[in-house]
């Protein structure tokens, strides 16, 4: 869940891991019982934000007669319901994973089906003060929409008084970040399956109209065969065709130059984030390095020559040069051209068969376990009155 519309994110997640005791958060219809978030949430410090209650009214401005919703319910509805929609449910918390832009990541299990899932803690008076209400219901509204092998899909979200939550299938081996930290470069043959995988995902989603505008290494997970799924659809946006946006989003050092300078841009600029996120993983530098601001970063950018090391591939070096091209319209785009390009020679740009392909480096690599982070760093801010019916259970 990401930043505002018009938020430039910059910097890297907190990828390591912690084991707290398992904690509780009961689940039914009626009411959500928050036993072990209450014990650490108390323990930590609260949010002293108060429902304020308002009265509903007509499109005439009358009063209506119905129950008023505590206004920050009634305006996060319809897209996240009050309660979990398949009833009651237990989950036990078994760790944080990461701090998100908004509010925590944390690993759950779901005590009835026995599974593991990540669930995303978002504040909703974050939500307001950012400005970012209507993104959060458009990445709700896209990622219900998609479905495919390689992107991070949703699972249930729902909404208590004060915090949105959204729960999807756990990716037990991180973000594409992480193993870029631990391993700095990636060898060309996986490289390719990344690639391919990444670019199967980007087509899918323009096809279907919609820009990501946020790929980067921190929003590509793992999953526990290594392959990819993209995840945090919190600046994607509904775009059709030869329609064109403006908003500067994304994060710095992935940004297209067409973004940075405050558009016109269309979905060219996701193929410009991927060629910068290949270039940083074959290479293990970024092209070009942070500015402080989108006008630093876009002069950076216009004088880079993005010259790509020798030791690379000519096929994988004229992918890159391919993806980042200045000019949108010259920028390699369509998946036909990537089909015929000679570094994928071989590869079939089909989901299933990618999923099939073994990703030795991976498994690899993350047979160390990831390890959480400690309970303290998270909820250190956070409240856990997740209804007005939660029971505080006296602290030991
Ligand atoms: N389903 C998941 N399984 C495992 N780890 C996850 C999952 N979802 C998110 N994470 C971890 O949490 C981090 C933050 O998640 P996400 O990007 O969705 O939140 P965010 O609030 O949008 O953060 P940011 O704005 O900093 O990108 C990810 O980089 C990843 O490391």
């Amino acid at each position: 869940m990401g930043a505002a519309n018009s938020e430039i994110k910059s910097g890297s997640p907190l990828t390591s891991n912690f084991l707290v005791p398992p904690l509780k958060i009961h689940l039914s219809r009626d009411c959500l019982l928050a036993s072990g978030l209450s014990r650490l949430w108390i323990a930590g410090r609260t949010l002293k934000e108060k429902f304020q209650t308002t009265q509903p009214f007509s499109s005439e401005g009358e009063k209506t007669t119905e129950r008023p919703l505590p206004q920050y319910i009634s305006l996060f509805l319809p897209e996240f319901p009050l309660w979990q929609p398949v009833g009651q449910q237990e989950l036990k918390i078994l760790g944080c994973v990461a701090k998100g832009s908004l509010g925590p990541v944390l690993k759950v299990l779901d005590c009835t089906e026995q599974k593991i899932f990540a669930l995303k803690v978002l504040p909703k008076v974050e939500i307001l003060r950012r400005n970012t209400l209507k993104q959060c219901k458009e990445e709700v509204s896209i990622q219900r929409q998609v479905k495919h092998p390689f992107i991070q899909c949703l699972g249930n979200s729902w909404q208590g008084q004060q915090h949105l939550f959204i729960m999807c299938s756990y990716c037990s081996f991180g973000d594409l970040y992480s193993l870029w930290t631990s391993s700095k470069r990636i060898d060309e043959d996986t490289l390719r399956i990344f690639a391919a995988e990444l670019i199967t995902v980007l087509a899918y989603l323009h096809d279907l109209g919609i820009v990501h505008r946020d790929v980067k290494m921190e929003n590509i997970l793992l999953d526990e065969r290594g392959h990819l799924k993209l995840s945090d659809f919190g600046l994607a946006k509904h775009l059709s065709f030869g329609e064109r946006t403006y908003t500067i989003c994304g994060t710095l050092q992935y940004m297209a130059p067409e973004v940075l300078s405050g558009g016109p841009y269309s979905h060219a600029a996701d193929w410009w984030s991927l060629g910068v996120l290949l270039f940083v993983l074959s290479t293990g530098e970024f092209p070009v390095s942070p500015e402080k601001d989108h006008m630093g970063m876009l002069e950076s950018v216009n004088q880079a020559t993005y010259d790509v090391p020798t030791c690379l591939s000519q096929g994988l070096s004229h992918l890159l040069k391919e993806l980042l091209c200045k000019v949108p319209k010259q920028r390699l785009r369509y998946l036909h051209q990537f089909k015929s390009h000679r570094f994928f020679r071989g590869i079939a740009f089909d989901p299933l068969l990618l999923q099939k392909c073994p990703v030795e480096f991976v498994m690899m690599m993350r047979k160390a376990e990831i390890t959480d982070l400690p309970a303290s760093d998270i909820f250190e801010d956070f409240d856990c009155e997740l209804t007005g019916n939660v029971h505080f259970p006296c602290p030991a």
